[in-house]
């Protein structure tokens, strides 16, 4: 069968059928600066059997292809010009630039309406650790909580503190289990539901069973049970929970006098016994004892600690200490309520997440306002919300001040980290002192080389003197990897063999949700298309006698809890997983983790490793790498990429509604734009932030909106309606009517009568309450107040599109560090007689702490080729069998590498005979390949 034909005239190419496996591109001419030869990429032997030995594997039953159906003709795409004008030129707006006026303040939007985005993130690791041995808590009574600063004597000590997790904690009932099951286990009850996990195997953590604390906490279990961390079965904070009632007071009393004594002289002496009394920890870790001084003496500190270190008690500690709140910005949900639950009992906690109800955020910043949160957990994007700033902007003497900032993954406010979040600019210094009135910020991470270091710690104005940082690899992780041209074969083989075969709890990582780009590679994997690469491999293990369970973003949250949740009770030993596995994931006792698809950067590895061996035991890290996968990934490092012309566009549109008047609000419907600019979502946003935030600002970004709403009358008439309410009457007269409903842009008709849009939406609620109208609301919309339009269009687009450049060519170099960093350990190891695990794990370790340090004698491979005898023949083929679609050279590039895009979806143009086909032909390349044809294309059509 022939999978690739087309009928849209593009199999007429230049280049014969593909092969089922990709030709190698012409080399390009060596680079020069590499200081060592790569062997890596011609030799295609698994280099595993020089790393552990292997037992023998059995064979796999996957190799059965399945016939795949003809793929239906392709249909001309009804696509939205994503270039009105042809690309290159650069127009201005047709609008005059408007004088600067301050519109007033409208944003009162309810709590919770923002959208936390699922992030490919977790939290990492880094170097050297002092993992000493944990002592048993002697814990006697439950903590009890207190005066307004949460800590004080007037209250009593019995005070159930429920750390506000709600509805929204992610765990779904689970049965309750019998009670002799019960092993090594805390009791977590969620929805009502109490559940014990059972830890079995010989393998638990030594600290937990050797404890008499543990021992003594397993007798209590039966009497009361608290929420727990998923994972901290082992972990004192569950531990805590488990007193009795009689104990309660002598232990409050002991965390009283300890906070007192640290208020009073910030001693290590005091801080220890405060940290006994707190955690029933006896030592601090490497980091913690420095993190908090600094903290208590009112610095802004930049703490670097590795997954797992113990950063979150560097903040705990000073939240009790200091008198106000502790705001934690966090950036997903799913990590703020981890966080949440992992707070000591005595500690006041709440969140507010955009999947809260009103009632539910109205109730959090009530006891916000009351002084009965000590550490309140926020995402980025609330700090766009004028009503939730305007309840911190209040003098030190109340209760709701901020003490402390802490912006947790801090990496994300940089440009140049692996995981820049736009929301995250939001938080630099000038702003949280302005709006919140806080001296100190503590910006902590896991992973961040020195570039982003320097950014973070610029934008959050840290001093350099003030900066914490440990080494990035704990010393337990053992650290191996291969070049492997059949990485399931190989896989299954080092999982039958030792040590892996003895690991109890092993995570898998994969790249990709689907594997539906695997056909463009090799016919080998046709059978798969449009599946899951985790729930394939899954299968392929259990087919081959190893447990395991599949976990990707593409699942039913519930599912993934669940799934969570049997493999921190050890129910599970091998979970396949996306980068969505492991995000706040605490699981102690991970003894190895292996990576099936090449990471995108060296920070994600660290980070991805660095859920192993959280025991402080030894754990086993094993990366595969093969040349496709690199390719694949190089493509997706343009994935974000946007051209000079598209952002002019882009502005154009920005500063379009700026009639008269700087109160307006103007809203972008996020979907719409995207299709028009051919610019994903975030793209959109990192632009419209530096708009803001930049150094001249043009707009006041607001709280997203859903826009257009569709409206029915129900008891009264329209026409009455209106004659009594002036918002009815503008709706009236700004509606357009389809099939009997009003159909309106809510801040159209909100700038109309001079009101928020969020206050039109209440209103619209109210009389939704009263029976008079019933409404849906869609098309989410970046919302926002123009406050300056540029006077020089041209020469704000081209630093946008600068910058926006300079973020995608990071990319790139970080994969390509990534690449080379295995490369290396490879060859050297090759090089190497009798090459080990431990020499292996000492090369990666070195190449991981150059890259970190931003050694700039890192040497990187670039091993892209930069042309093909066919590239500008098979770009004139496509052009001319899609005569009808408009395109530009960065569309062309992205079909010819299989990179999908908002105006060019693959569900489409991955029926094109092109797609992917130029995967290893550099992306600028083809671009520029791209980019001759289609002036010669133009040239010819032209008159
Ligand atoms: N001084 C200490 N002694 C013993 N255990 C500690 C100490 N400090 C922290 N821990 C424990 O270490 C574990 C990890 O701590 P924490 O979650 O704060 O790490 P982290 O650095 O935030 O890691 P991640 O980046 O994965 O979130 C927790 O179970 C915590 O209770």
């Amino acid at each position: 069968m022939d999978y690739d034909s087309d009928s849209d005239g593009s199999h007429i190419s230049a280049t014969p059928p593909r092969d089922p496996l990709p030709r190698r591109p012409p080399q390009p001419p060596p680079k020069p600066p590499t200081s060592y030869k790569s062997t890596a990429s011609t030799k295609r032997s698994s280099h595993l059997d020089i790393i552990f030995k292997l037992k023998k594997p059995s064979s796999s039953k996957h190799d059965k292809i399945e016939p795949v159906p003809e793929p239906e003709p392709i249909q001309q795409p009804d696509l939205p010009s994503p270039v009105g004008n042809f690309p290159f030129q650069i127009r201005r707006p047709s609008d005059q630039p408007h004088p600067i006026s301050i519109g007033r303040s409208l944003e009162t939007l309810p709590a919770g309406f923002f959208s936390t985005r699922r992030a490919s993130f977790s939290k990492i690791c880094k170097p050297s650790l002092n993992f000493e041995p944990e002592t048993s808590p002697e814990i006697t009574a439950e903590p009890k909580i207190n005066g307004s600063d949460g800590l004080g004597s007037t209250k009593t000590c019995n005070k159930k503190l429920p750390n506000l997790i709600r509805g929204d904690a992610p765990l779904p009932p689970v049965k309750l289990q019998k009670r002799s099951e019960e092993g090594n286990f805390v009791r977590l009850n969620f929805n009502g539901y109490k559940r014990k996990f059972t830890a079995k195997g010989k393998k638990m953590n030594s600290y937990s069973y050797k404890s008499k604390y543990f021992k003594r906490s397993k007798r209590r279990v039966k009497s009361e049970v608290d929420t727990g961390s998923l994972c901290d079965e082992e972990g004192l904070v569950s531990e805590i929970k488990l007193q009795s009632k009689a104990e309660k007071p002598s232990r409050c009393e002991s965390v009283e006098a300890a906070i007192s004594a640290v208020r009073s002289a910030v001693s290590e002496e005091n801080l220890v016994r405060l940290l006994k009394a707190i955690y029933g920890y006896d030592l601090f870790r490497d980091g913690q004892l420095e993190a908090i001084k600094m903290i208590l003496a009112g610095k802004s500190t930049m703490l670097v600690l590795p997954t797992g270190a113990g950063k979150s008690l560097c903040y705990q500690i000073p939240a009790v200490v200091l008198p106000g709140i502790t705001l934690v910005v966090s950036p997903l949900v799913a990590l703020m309520i981890d966080q949440l639950k992992q707070l000591p009992p005595m500690i006041q906690g709440g969140l507010l997440s955009s999947s809260q109800g009103p009632e539910e955020a109205a109730e959090t910043l009530r006891m916000v306002q009351e002084g009965s949160i000590k550490v309140l957990f926020v995402s980025p994007e609330r700090f766009l919300n004028a009503d939730f700033l305007s309840i911190f902007s209040t003098p030190n003497s109340t209760p709701n001040f901020v003490s402390l900032v802490v912006v947790d993954e801090a990496h994300c406010v940089s440009e140049w980290s692996h995981n820049f979040r736009p929301s995250y600019m939001r938080l630099g210094a000038s702003l949280l002192r302005a709006k919140l009135n806080v001296e100190c910020i503590l910006a902590m991470t896991a992973t961040a080389t020195t570039t982003t270091l320097q950014s973070i710690m610029s934008a959050l104005e840290i001093s350099s003197t003030n900066l914490i940082q440990k080494a990035q690899v704990r010393d337990n992780l053992w650290l191996s990897v291969s070049l492997s041209s059949n990485r399931m074969k190989d896989m299954l083989k080092l999982m039958k063999s030792s040590p892996f075969l003895e690991a109890q709890s092993i995570i898998v990582y994969c790249k990709f949700q689907s594997m539906y780009s695997s056909q463009a590679i090799s016919n080998f994997y046709l059978h798969w298309i449009l599946q899951s690469e985790t729930d394939v491999i899954s299968r392929y293990l259990c087919d081959n006698n190893i447990s395991a369970k599949s976990y990707h973003s593409g699942m039913l949250a519930r599912d993934r809890s669940r799934i969570q949740e049997l493999f921190c009770a050890n129910k599970i030993r091998v979970v396949v997983a996306t980068v969505a596995f492991g995000m706040g994931l605490d699981k102690r006792d991970v003894g190895a983790v292996i990576h099936y698809s090449l990471p995108e950067s060296l920070e994600e590895y660290v980070q991805e490793i660095g859920r192993g061996g959280r025991d402080g035991r030894l754990s086993y890290c094993h990366l595969f790498f093969d040349d496709v996968t690199y390719y694949k990934l190089r493509s997706l490092m343009h994935s974000d990429g946007v051209d000079e012309f598209a952002v002019n566009k882009f502005l154009c549109q920005v500063f379009a509604d700026d009639t008269s008047s700087h109160s307006k609000v103007c809203s972008l419907v996020k979907e719409l734009a995207s299709r028009k600019f051919d610019m994903k979502e975030e793209v959109m946003l990192t632009l419209l932030t530096h708009l803001e935030l930049g150094e001249t600002q043009y707009l006041h970004l607001l709280p997203q909106l859903n826009v257009t709403c569709t409206l029915n009358f129900h008891k009264t008439s329209p026409m009455l309606l209106a004659d009594k309410d002036t918002a009815v009457a503008a709706i009236l007269k700004k509606s357009e009517i389809k099939q009997g409903q009003y159909v309106f842009n809510i801040p159209t008709v909100a700038n109309s009568i001079g009101v928020a849009p969020g206050d039109l939406s209440n209103h619209l609620q109210n009389l939704k309450a009263k029976g008079e109208i019933t409404y849906e609301l869609k098309d989410p919309a970046y919302c926002y107040k123009i406050v300056k339009v540029p006077s020089d269009f041209c020469s704000l687009t081209e630093l946008l599109t600068r910058w926006l450049l300079d973020i995608e060519n990071c990319k790139v170099w970080k994969l390509d560090a990534m690449y080379s960093s295995a490369v290396f350990a490879v060859d050297t190891c090759e090089k190497t007689h009798d090459c080990n695990v431990a020499q292996q794990t000492t090369y990666l370790q070195e190449r991981i702490s150059d890259y970190f340090r931003g050694d700039n004698n890192l040497d990187v491979l670039d091993k892209m080729g930069q042309n093909s005898p066919f590239l500008r023949a098979d770009i004139k083929v496509f052009l001319q069998s899609n005569s009808n679609v408009k395109f530009t050279p960065r569309a062309i590039a992205r079909i010819m590498h299989g990179i999908g895009s908002p105006a060019y979806p693959s569900s489409i143009w991955s029926r094109t005979h092109f797609w992917g086909r130029y995967i290893q032909i550099d992306f600028k390349a083809v671009m520029n390949a791209a980019k001759a044809e289609l002036m010669n294309f133009v040239g010819k059509d032209a008159p």
